[in-house]
């Protein structure tokens, strides 16, 4: 590892100072007899100038980078107000690790292009402060659910039934027999609540959506608990101690990063529990209020949530759903077996849904026939009834979008620009 320091920690304090930082050239501009060469790294920028007076070889060197070109750059620390960080350079030494004539990203670059060349649109310091912020996200779950007692387990990816419809199941060829790739872990977390009682996974989770929304990828991290012994009532809390927690460490931590992206942080900040609960029926009024043309029993889509969010300034639940819209493993609704004791969290501003939770039926008998009233097989699902026969407890879990809570954070016009390399219908290269 070269020995040299990062951007962000040149500071005006250490002026007169030698120093060595390695990076990349993000912005270039000759004046007379000066290359002022803005230096990037996984920190941030700091401004270098080469003066011909300085050192005329540093000098011939920095005249001839192009933007994106790898150097190693030696000079004095100066306090300069100028500068964009009130610090810069006077550089006497440059590396070229390798020039760049031409880098293909420019300002007028489109989306699509964008993601054409996403190997090379990571270099952007935008996009660093999105992965920045999404890995800060996960490093305050992994805080909370430690501090809460949750197990971190590693499901399977390679799977034989759906979770959440067949619809949507990538096939794969597996030997001589079908797998598919895992939609959800959470049969298999709900099997690991007998050893465990509270159990997480992040995972990749695939979904052959064919709908081409700014909020669906066709692979998407999933972060998914597990808890036995609770209900429905007590996995909403748990997801509203999550994902506040989740929020603030990341506004505690990377402030800055968001700022880049958001101006106003009100619904960040309202993010604390209890957040607002209405049912389904409640938000089936409140559309119809609006104008909206939908009956009791339909489900929500996007822009139906949309709509609804508009009541809200933070996250918030929407419970009770029709049970005929819902997934087979749902709990029938005790007190109304046409509802289910199911719950998604929407995000304000336009986002809806990041997670979507329910108590799981845990009478072997009734999951049964919920089965085959959804037209499936129960030999499909012999191993997930087991654990309704041996030592069945009630129990509860939920799924949260990562990427989704992330474009709602940073209020990303799409959620294929959280994450790495996006997979959409139309998107599997790079
Ligand atoms: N353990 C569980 O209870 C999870 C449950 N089996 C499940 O998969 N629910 S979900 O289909 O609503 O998906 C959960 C969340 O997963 C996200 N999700 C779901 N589908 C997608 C797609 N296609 N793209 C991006 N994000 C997606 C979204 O935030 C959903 O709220
Ligand atoms: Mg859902």
């Amino acid at each position: 590892m070269i020995d040299k320091v990062y951007c962000a920690d040149v500071r005006p304090d250490m002026e007169g100072k030698r120093v060595k930082l390695a990076g990349w050239v993000y912005r270039k501009r000759e004046v007379g007899k000066k290359v002022f060469i803005v230096l990037r790294d996984s920190s941030g920028i700091v401004q270098t100038i080469f003066k011909k007076e300085l050192s005329e070889k540093a000098y011939a060197e920095a005249k001839k980078v192009g933007i994106e070109s790898s150097i190693i750059v030696e000079g004095t620390v100066k306090a300069d107000p100028r500068a964009p960080t009130g610090v810069e350079i006077q550089a006497d030494k440059i590396e070229v690790v390798q020039n760049v004539d031409f880098f293909p990203i420019t300002k007028d670059a489109s989306d699509e292009f964008l993601l054409d060349v996403r190997h090379l649109h990571l270099h952007s310091p935008k996009v660093a402060s999105i992965m920045k912020v999404k890995a800060t996200m996960m490093q305050a779950a992994r805080e909370w659910l430690l501090q809460d007692g949750w197990y971190e387990v590693f499901p399977p990816i390679l799977v034989t039934g759906a979770v959440e419809g067949g619809a949507t199941l990538f096939k794969l060829k597996y030997f001589d027999r079908t797998a598919y790739l895992s939609q959800s872990a959470q049969l298999y977390l709900e099997a690991a609540i007998f050893g465990l009682e509270k159990v997480w996974s992040l995972t990749p989770s695939f979904r052959a959506e064919k709908s081409r929304t700014r909020r669906h990828l066709t692979e998407f991290w999933h972060l998914e608990l597990e808890g036995a012994w609770m209900d429905l009532w007590d996995i909403m809390k748990v997801e509203e101690e999550l994902v506040s927690y989740m929020v603030q460490r990341t506004l505690e931590l990377r402030k800055s990063d968001i700022e880049t992206f958001r101006k106003d942080f009100t619904t960040l900040k309202n993010t604390v529990p209890p957040f607002p609960r209405i049912s389904y029926d409640e938000a089936i009024d409140i559309l119809q209020g609006k104008g909206v043309n939908i009956e009791w029993g339909e489900d929500m889509g996007a822009d139906e949530e949309r709509i609804l969010t508009q009541e809200f300034e933070s996250p918030f639940f929407v419970y009770g759903y029709p049970k005929h819209i819902k997934a087979f493993y749902m709990k029938e609704d005790p007190d109304d077996p046409r509802k289910v004791l199911a719950a998604d969290m929407l995000a304000p501003e336009g986002y809806g849904e990041v997670i979507g939770g329910s108590q799981r039926e845990d009478d072997y008998d009734k999951l049964v026939q919920r089965i085959l009233d959804e037209g499936m097989d129960p030999k499909d699902y012999e191993w997930y009834l087991d654990l309704r026969k041996y030592g069945s407890v009630p129990h509860s879990g939920f799924g949260l979008g990562l990427e989704r809570l992330v474009a709602w954070v940073l209020k990303l016009d799409h959620v294929r620009w959280a994450t790495l390399f996006p997979r959409t219908p139309s998107r599997l290269y790079p």
